[in-house]
């Protein structure tokens, strides 16, 4: 498969030294067993598929359902093996790995997945879900890393003695990313992340994202189906179309100069996230609204030691850090 790359690149690596993730001519192949009314099936998920994450980038991985996203997610993250290829993650080859020899891995690399609610159990509370990596990985300090991540999630960290149900969704996303940093990994996998959010409070999650990956010199890794989403976060993206990588570079490059025919369908059907908001404070009664659909139900405790909802356009900056007037915990 050629790769189309969209000219010169002129995002320079924001840190020198070897690439977050080399992905080598990866195939996955899955054989799906015939089963009482269906017949057998071989899907190639991904088909000789091979890029490059610098460091410090900000890394878009686009493409419809079904192109192989999420498959490719996966084995960078080591949760699935290719049938074919290789994949390094800071220099250190992963393919085939399993168990223990993935413990480096997860020191290095951790996943914020789209359903909040399904990635955090239910049974553990805040504080518990957010430690648990940490504790998996002997760290000293769990304690103070813990209170470090709720507040640069923007949550205050009187609500770790609370459950995940006492939470909106978008507060539910920020307790997966706080979870993801706590135990401060080189590389944050985003897949769909915010995909699930309503598009008010995407935008404040978007930019929670951003201002972490800054703060902490992280490499993101952006799997999402909306290129105006990766438009906004990531300075490459790379297009997958059915388990191929059909286009990658640069995004502004991509996007004011598609080489690929997919990429310009791709780009012309996707309604852009600034026309959503704009149309979702329209709905809100002009700028400003708070756009709040999804805040936990107005008695559910949850709400009182967290930011209140998710205003549309509140610079996540302002709430990192957290706010010690946010309420008194639990
Ligand atoms: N465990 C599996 N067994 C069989 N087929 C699979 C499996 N996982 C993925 N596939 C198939 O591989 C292809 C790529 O799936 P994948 O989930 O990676 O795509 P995607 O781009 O992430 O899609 P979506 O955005 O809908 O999640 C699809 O045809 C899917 O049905």
């Amino acid at each position: 498969m050629t790769v189309t790359t969209a000219g010169p690149d002129p995002v320079p690596d924001r840190a020198a030294g070897e690439p977050a993730v080399v992905v080598e001519s990866v195939s996955r192949r899955f054989v799906r067993r015939r089963g009482p009314f269906r017949p057998a099936r071989v899907v190639d998920a991904l088909d000789g598929v091979s890029l490059t994450v610098p460091r410090g980038a900000r890394f878009g991985i686009v493409g419809e359902s079904g192109s192989g996203k999420t498959t490719l997610m996966k084995i960078i993250a080591g949760l699935d093996a290719p049938t074919s290829g290789r994949v390094t993650v800071a220099g250190t080859d992963v393919t085939g790995r399993s168990g223990r020899q993935l413990d480096d891995l997860r020191r290095r690399l951790q996943v914020v997945f789209q359903d909040p609610m399904g990635s955090l159990d239910p049974r553990m509370r805040i504080g518990q879900i957010v430690a648990e990596p940490l504790q998996a990985q002997g760290r000293p300090g769990v304690r103070e890393a813990v209170d470090r991540a709720l507040r640069q999630v923007g949550l205050d960290p009187a609500i770790a003695g609370r459950y995940p149900h006492q939470f909106s969704g978008g507060q539910r996303q920020r307790i997966s990313i706080a979870r993801a940093v706590a135990p401060d990994p080189e590389i944050l996998i985003a897949d769909e992340a915010v995909s699930a959010l309503d598009v008010t409070v995407r935008a404040t999650i978007l930019e929670l994202l951003e201002t972490i990956a800054a703060e902490r010199s992280l490499t993101l890794i952006f799997v999402s189906h909306d290129l105006s989403v990766i438009r906004r976060v990531c300075d490459r993206v790379a297009v997958l179309r059915a388990g191929h990588l059909v286009e990658a570079g640069p995004t502004e490059q991509v996007w004011s100069h598609p080489q690929d025919a997919y990429t310009r369908g791709l780009l012309a059907a996707v309604p852009t996230l600034d026309r959503a908001l704009a149309a979702a404070r329209q709905r809100a009664g002009g700028a400003g609204g708070t756009g709040v659909a999804g805040v936990a139900g107005g008695t559910a405790p949850g709400r009182a030691g967290v930011a209140a909802g998710e205003p549309a356009g509140a610079p996540a900056r302002q709430r990192a850090g957290g706010d010690p007037g946010a309420g008194s915990g639990s």
